[in-house]
């Protein structure tokens, strides 16, 4: 599976915290982040990230590209609730994205554990029948 994470400022040691507990889960996955937050988890477990530009500067953006090429399967955006970002449009556009795809999305830690949790109880599998089903429309189409 491929996961994105993303976190703002004030949520990022909940991220390096999140990862870093869900390690032995997240490590079979392909993961994506924003700039930063792709930085904070790599120097926190080592693990191989993908990392976009950081938010402010399109990593949402980019983020939201991957999704509606039916290229990331759960994406964990942890969100500062409490702080204006300047950014905020690109931050609606990718959730909005999510939500046109039917992607699994958590925006806080709670929903984060409990969608780590299914996906190491396999409960993210019908993500890749989805793929293969729109890659075959596309297919179809082109
Ligand atoms: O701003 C962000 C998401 O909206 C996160 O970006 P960074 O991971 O680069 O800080």
């Amino acid at each position: 599976m491929n996961i994105a994470f993303i976190a703002h400022d004030k949520k990022k040691d909940e991220m390096v915290k999140l990862t870093t507990a869900y390690k032995e889960i997240i490590k079979d996955h392909q993961i994506f982040a924003t700039g930063t937050t792709g930085q904070r988890i790599i120097d926190a477990t080592g693990l191989e990230v993908h990392r976009f530009k950081s938010g402010p500067l399109g990593g949402d953006q980019q983020i939201g590209a991957y999704v509606s090429d039916n290229k990331i399967d759960l994406v964990i955006f942890l969100r500062d609730p409490l702080t204006a970002q300047p950014h905020e449009p690109d931050i609606s556009a990718l959730l909005r994205l999510c939500d046109v795809y039917e992607i699994p999305l958590a925006t806080n830690l709670g929903t984060s554990e409990v969608l780590l949790r299914g996906l190491g109880n396999g409960f993210i599998e019908w993500r890749k029948t989805q793929r293969e089903v729109q890659l075959k429309e596309l297919q179809e189409f082109e």
